[in-house]
């Protein structure tokens, strides 16, 4: 057998070069690029080895590496998991830096391959630049913060380490069951080190996804749960949009007469407009989607992980008369609820249970669709919301007064409602352009009132909800669909979290588009605080001596190259994401919105944790509040 004298960086790069999948008789390669920042722990060896020779690898410069990361991790999601890009960071902050985005894509089941440099594993120039010395071990580094976020974690301190450690991470990340972020940490004297590597493990080597078919006992189960069931409400979740299931849920649906209704991850999978699609469920649901959950005796839950804000803290079904049924690759997410479990692809389950449901029909009867008209019209009154400086009664109730709200409208120079603002993007936007979220209020407004017309159009992270991914996945969204129009939704705290990546989209002519919603300040957090008894503290953005906060992003955008728009009216803000269309470069467009004018309510409730010992009275009730609703919750 013939060796190959490599640095364990080119052996490396070179095996992210050979590395394919095959899903559904299709095969092509599974890495299709590499972010970088370069410090002393990765450019002489890794960056070595990219000058090199980086084969078909897109090298791309980042700006953040929680941003890059994150840019990595949308493009995999949107690509279905079937494709992803590398990270390569430096040592300790620039390691660190990447936490936040491995716990985005552990929580997300979504493969990314990080790669931070580690010290030394000689440990002869110790301590180095950004290593920490802990007395009680030698051998801890800034990466182990990286374990507990990382589906599969190594370290490499020596060159052959990497062949298994490799195989490893690709056979964890090519498995849609496990499918999360692997992270294989390489000491920086080893990424420059020399070995004679096996040429054979540098062959081409395909990870097959083949969809899991059911069990004969697991269909007939099932089945039997959906024919003994009178109002059966499918679950749609992210595991349902992996798995492409849309056309026989579709069938499903239709012919049994059974409702859709989804989570964030799962939207999309199915077109808003289909007549049994009742939307979003749980926390941030329609009131459509929730009444039909609780009226519902079998949820089918179709590839979801039941969280919190799907199940409104597993207050949203009517426990007693309800039974779950879980189609789920993850047998984990499959006993959830002390449902049936089903461990199988949800679009080959779906196939094979359709000929066994022949000639059932759920006795929902017409109350889907006046449960799907009920909601249009509510989404239709939320598309016009006005302002009027005497008596303003906004969806988020009782929390600010009128002469508050004034307030906000001279400081902001502004009447815009968000709802108003939302409804109006999702009226001009191209059908199959993609929405990229995932922190504040926005996510809500989004599950709750968003249309999505086209396959995999509505893009939530929603697992981990890190503000920061909205403007750096829309990039990662951008590379994944390089002709579609990509719109970030993101709130004025996210934004200052962080947006590095539109600098790195507009260094690299990937267009990506900003919608900037400001209402100065953290305000679902204000929200929720406010809802629970407390007062408005420090969640509004409010100077030293009181007033409030505002800032002119368009000009920051500006300054960066971005062509950015103020759009404070429905009319302008028509002309303006008219116009963006239009541009190469790109855009972000300022929206100043009224605070407590985004969606609030429609039978939902979530678990939060209220002080049991308070000098409010107001916060006493809301203890006694989520007591009395805990009496109901389900407790596992
Ligand atoms: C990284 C991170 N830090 C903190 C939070 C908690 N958090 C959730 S939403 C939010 C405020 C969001 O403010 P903004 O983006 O302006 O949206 P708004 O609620 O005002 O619409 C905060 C602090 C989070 N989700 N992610
Ligand atoms: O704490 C939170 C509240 C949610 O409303 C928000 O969307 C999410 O980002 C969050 O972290
Ligand atoms: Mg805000």
């Amino acid at each position: 057998m013939g060796t190959i004298r490599l640095t364990t960086s080119q052996a490396l790069i070179k095996f992210l070069n050979q590395q394919y999948i095959h899903v559904d008789g299709k095969e092509f390669p599974f890495v299709e690029g590499i972010f970088n920042i370069f410090g002393h722990g990765n450019v002489v060896g890794i960056g070595q080895a990219l000058e090199q020779d980086s084969g078909h690898l897109k090298v791309i410069q980042g700006k953040n590496e929680q941003g890059m990361a994150h840019a990595a991790i949308a493009y995999s999601k949107q690509m279905l998991r079937q494709k992803i890009y590398a990270v390569t960071t430096s040592v300790g902050p620039g390691a660190a830096n990447l936490v936040a985005a491995a716990g985005t894509a552990l929580a997300n089941n979504i493969p990314v391959l990080l790669l931070p440099g580690d010290t030394f594993a000689t440990r002869q120039p110790d301590p180095v630049l950004q290593q920490f010395e802990q007395e009680y071990s030698a051998a801890i580094t800034t990466n182990d913060a990286l374990i507990p976020v990382s589906r599969y974690w190594d370290r490499i301190t020596r060159p052959e380490q990497l062949m298994s450690s490799l195989i490893r991470a690709f056979e964890v990340m090519t498995d849609p069951a496990k499918a999360g972020p692997a992270t294989i940490c390489i000491a920086q004297d080893v990424e420059g080190e020399a070995f004679e590597y096996d040429e054979q493990f540098f062959d081409k080597r395909v990870h097959y996804v083949d969809r899991k078919a059911p069990l004969e006992r697991e269909l007939n189960g099932a089945a039997e749960l959906i024919k003994a069931s009178k109002k059966p409400v499918i679950l749609v979740g992210g595991g349902a949009k992996y798995s492409q299931a849309r056309d026989i849920l579709v069938a499903l649906s239709e012919k049994h007469q059974i409702p859709l209704v989804e989570t964030q991850a799962g939207k999309s999978t199915v077109e808003s407009s289909f007549k049994n699609n009742l939307g979003g469920m749980g926390i941030t649901g329609t009131l459509a989607a929730n009444k039909a959950a609780y009226e519902s005796d079998l949820i089918i839950g179709i590839g979801t992980r039941y969280t919190d804000f799907a199940t409104s803290s597993k207050t949203a079904f009517d426990f007693d008369n309800t039974k779950f049924l879980n189609i789920n690759l993850s047998r984990m997410q499959a006993y959830k609820l002390d449902g049936f479990q089903v461990v199988a692809d949800a679009k080959t389950t779906l196939e094979q249970l359709a000929p066994i449901l022949e000639g059932y029909e759920s006795k929902f009867g017409s109350t889907i669709t006046e449960l799907k008209e009920e909601w249009l019209s509510e989404r239709d009154r939320l598309s016009k919301v006005t302002f009027d400086r005497h008596h303003f009664n906004p969806e988020v109730k009782d929390h600010f007064s009128q002469e508050v709200l004034n307030e906000y409208a001279d400081a902001l120079g502004t009447e815009f409602a968000q709802t108003t603002a939302l409804l109006t993007i999702n009226d001009t936007v191209d059908a199959d352009s993609v929405v990229i979220c995932s922190a504040g209020s926005l996510p809500g407004d989004l599950q709750r009132l968003w249309h999505s017309e086209a396959p995999n159009t509505y893009h939530l992270e929603y697992g981990y909800s890190c503000m920061g991914y909205e403007v750096s996945g829309t990039l990662g969204v951008k590379l994944a669909e390089p002709d579609k129009e990509v719109y970030s939704m993101v709130g004025d705290g996210s934004f200052l979290m962080l947006h590095s990546e539109l600098i790195t989209a507009i260094q690299y002519n990937q267009k990506i588009n900003v919608l900037l919603f400001d209402n100065s300040g953290y305000g679902c957090i204000n929200n929720l605080q406010m809802d629970h008894g407390s007062g408005s503290y420090f969640c509004e953005f409010r100077t030293h001596d009181d007033k409030i906060l505002n800032i002119d992003y368009a000009k920051v955008a500006e300054g960066y190259g971005a062509k950015t728009y103020r759009a404070n009216t429905a009319e302008e803000l028509k002309a303006a994401l008219e116009d963006a269309k239009k541009q190469k470069v790109s855009t972000l467009i300022e929206m100043k919105v009224l605070p407590k004018t985004m969606t609030d309510g429609y039978k939902s409730w979530w678990h939060v944790g209220v002080a049991e010992v308070s000098n409010k009275e107001s916060i006493q009730q809301a203890f006694e509040l989520k007591e009395k609703k805990l009496e109901y919750a389900k407790q596992y």
